[in-house]
């Protein structure tokens, strides 16, 4: 049967992994200098989505290590996006750039999808077709840009760890944000100026490209953000109980996370008092880098439209 996408148990007492079956933690060793964690997402039985900017260009695939359901999955190959430059902008004193920050890594054994493993639905595919209940070959891309991504203020997700008070373990925690897609989008990317790197960025549209969505700050609602753990994690929307990945979270213009303030499993209003609001975050947008994407997963059976 074909494998379905964006499935994941949805009763209170499930576990984490199988709340979120297709979220993976990537940790990166370098020895003598510790390691780098950041967050992926399942998209096939043998690759994971990321961040480009989790990995430096002397990273080798034998030293990354995805741990996905509770089992370990050693890398075969790493693929950042070609256009990927981190230090384009180095000599205007913008000294990260993040546009086309995603990779693709490729697991040296597939993954046998279970309750704990299974993947997240990818844009402009057969299997988001089926999610959406849309009919299959018949359903455009054009028309899964046009109902995953309307105009205005779009409600969407990220996961991301918890303290649990109880059990003194790091849980998992949906967070609900909205894409700024309609008249809050230019004042949500004037943000970017306000993040520290960037304090030498002139023009906005130098570091927040075409390839971005824009999420965070305190309208319509507070939202809450990103920390640099989450670097890599899927952006989602979920429609009738159907998980679909639009964005990979890229970078944020604050990081509230520091000397790992982490937000608590039980408590509620824990993002309200701290979140400024200039606090935005950003993400790479799927539907902008669907060539790619195409081209290196052409053999994972996705059926791309
Ligand atoms: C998710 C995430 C990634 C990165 Br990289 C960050 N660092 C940064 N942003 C701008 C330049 N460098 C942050 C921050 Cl800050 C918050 N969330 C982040």
């Amino acid at each position: 049967a074909l494998s379905m996408c964006g499935l994941a148990k949805e009763f209170q007492s499930a576990d984490d992994e199988e709340k979120n079956p297709w979220l993976v933690s990537i940790s990166i060793l370098r020895p003598g200098r510790g390691t780098e964690m950041c967050k992926g997402a399942l998209v096939s039985q043998k690759y994971v989505l990321t961040a480009a900017h989790c990995f430096t260009i002397d990273d080798e695939a034998d030293q990354i290590t995805v741990k996905i359901g509770k089992k370990n999955f050693q890398v075969a190959a790493l693929k950042s996006h070609p256009q990927y430059t981190v230090g384009k902008l180095r000599n205007l004193g913008i000294p990260e750039f993040y546009d086309y920050d995603v990779a693709l890594l490729a697991l040296r054994k597939q993954v046998t999808f279970s309750s704990e493993a299974r993947p997240i639905c990818l844009p402009c595919t057969a299997g988001t077709s089926r999610a959406l209940r849309r009919p299959h070959p018949q359903t455009t891309c054009k028309e899964h840009e046009q109902e995953l991504m309307p105009g205005g203020n779009i409600p969407a997700l990220f996961v991301t760890p918890c303290r649990d008070k109880y059990l003194s373990t790091l849980g998992l925690r949906r967070r609900t944000v909205r894409i700024k897609n309609g008249d809050k989008k230019h004042s949500c990317e004037a943000d970017a100026k306000k993040a520290k790197q960037y304090q030498n960025v002139t023009e906005v549209s130098q570091v927040v490209t075409e390839r971005f969505l824009c999420t965070g700050g305190i309208e319509p609602e507070v939202d809450p953000n990103t920390c640099k753990g989450d670097s890599g994690g899927p952006l989602i929307v979920a429609k009738r109980m159907r998980y679909i990945q639009v964005g990979v979270i890229s970078w944020g213009v604050v990081d509230l996370c520091k000397n790992n303030l982490r937000i608590e499993c039980q408590n509620d209003n824990d993002h309200l008092e701290q979140a400024p609001s200039h606090a935005r975050d950003f993400h790479i947008n799927l539907f902008k880098v669907l060539p790619w994407l195409r081209e290196e997963l052409r053999e994972e059976g996705l059926d791309f439209l």
